[in-house]
């Protein structure tokens, strides 16, 4: 099943974090890098399309402008991601050309993603310079994202470029072997958990920050990427960049690493879109009969199941769903915004359909745009 898994997964999303390729001395380890490319283009030789999701401007930025640590202010953090990614993307450039493999560099934000046009134009874009045999070398668009429009770590980006993309397979390259029982850098007992079956709030819970300066999320965020594409069916390994030809070797069947696997049935891509990628806006608090209508019998959201609303919302944006336990049961988008749910909350379909304006009135949110959590 493992092997399975791997070896025959034909498009790959390798994500490389910046613990791989920062270098104190230099900003940017080349050495590190043309490896890595080399073996990409080895695991590119095995019959699979490849796309790099790469952090490493902030690290790289930091260097040239002669910052001493790594920024906490977004401004100095996007100034050193503006300097940075040009040289990171030059890395690249000049480590594949000697490959005669040819890259493209795509800048992404949560806001590409979170319109459903631009999510696809992106989509399209990338499967256009997959078609064309060229590498597409993706980071996010650190320079102009603020804090409402950022995906705030690449783990995330990989996994929903693996969704963007329907991936087969995401890989996360880290600077670790695994994900441990516990992080290996402060508990040396801990041991590599090699096959993951489902991510239970147990392994979620031995999924701990990063501790070194490069690093962003550490493995917490990786469980989360690993979370969130293994509910669209794709499975997630975490492998050791460091050591040399692990990835080609593991991706022909040689152990290594952990794996974890992805939901058999696949999420359609639109309501994974829903789930995954949209933020939510507010929440529609439900009673016991509007929870069950939705999760049991796959119906969907009216206005007479709805007990209160919280946030400000308007029609088309995604909210979530409670039931009176206060555990969220579904996520969709509304037809309604917050100021005229509040007013029809609690009323039959009949009664609505008397409000002036609300004439055409159906439902809340319809079944097809709504995802069971
Ligand atoms: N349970 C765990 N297993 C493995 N690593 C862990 C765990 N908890 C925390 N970590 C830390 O996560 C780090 C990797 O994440 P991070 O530093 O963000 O790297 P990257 O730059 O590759 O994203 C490891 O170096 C390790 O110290
Ligand atoms: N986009 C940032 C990296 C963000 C990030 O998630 O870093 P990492 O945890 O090293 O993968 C950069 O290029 O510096």
């Amino acid at each position: 099943m493992r092997d399975e898994v791997i070896t025959q997964a034909r498009r790959v999303v390798v994500k490389i974090g910046s613990s791989l390729i920062a270098s104190r001395e230099t900003g940017l380890s080349a050495e590190r890098l043309e490896r890595l490319a080399k073996e990409i283009a080895e695991i590119r030789a095995q019959g699979r399309e490849v796309l790099v999701v790469s952090s490493g401007a902030v690290v790289s930025g930091i260097k040239k402008l002669g910052l001493r640590e790594y920024p906490k202010s977004l401004p100095v953090k996007q100034a050193a991601a503006a300097v940075g990614q040009s040289r990171l993307m030059w890395a690249y450039e000049k480590a594949f050309e000697r490959l005669d493999l040819r890259v493209a560099q795509v800048l992404l934000t949560h806001a590409d993603l979170a319109d459903r046009r631009r999510f696809l134009n992106a989509r399209h874009t990338l499967t256009t310079l997959i078609e064309f045999g060229v590498v597409p070398i993706i980071n996010e668009n650190d320079t102009v994202a603020v804090e409402e429009i950022r995906v705030g770590d690449n783990d995330t980006l990989a996994a929903q470029v693996a969704h963007l993309i329907d991936a087969d397979l995401l890989v996360i390259l880290s600077d670790v072997d695994g994900l441990f029982t516990a992080d290996p850098r402060k508990d040396p007992g801990a041991t590599l958990i090699p096959l993951i079956h489902e991510i239970t709030e147990d392994i979620e819970q031995r999924a701990g920050l990063s501790s070194t300066f490069e690093g962003t999320g550490g493995m917490a965020t990786k469980v989360r990427a690993a979370k969130k594409v293994g509910e669209y069916g794709v499975p997630t390994l975490i492998l050791n960049g460091t050591h040399q030809r692990l990835l080609p070797e593991v991706l022909s069947g040689h152990p290594g690493g952990s794996l974890f696997l992805g939901r058999e049935r696949r999420m359609n891509s639109r309501k994974h879109w829903i789930a995954f990628t949209l933020r939510p806006r507010g929440q529609v608090q439900l009673d016991q009969g509007a929870v069950e209508a939705l999760v049991r019998k796959g119906k969907s959201l009216l206005a007479s199941g709805i007990r209160d609303i919280t946030g400000q919302f308007d029609a088309g944006d995604p909210v979530t769903c409670t039931g009176p336990d206060g555990k969220e049961c579904a996520k969709g988008l509304v037809n309604f915004s917050s100021a005229i749910l509040i007013r029809i909350k609690g009323l039959k379909t009949a009664d609505i359909q008397k409000i002036p304006g609300l004439q055409e009135y159906e439902e809340v949110i319809h079944r097809d745009n709504l995802v069971i959590l």
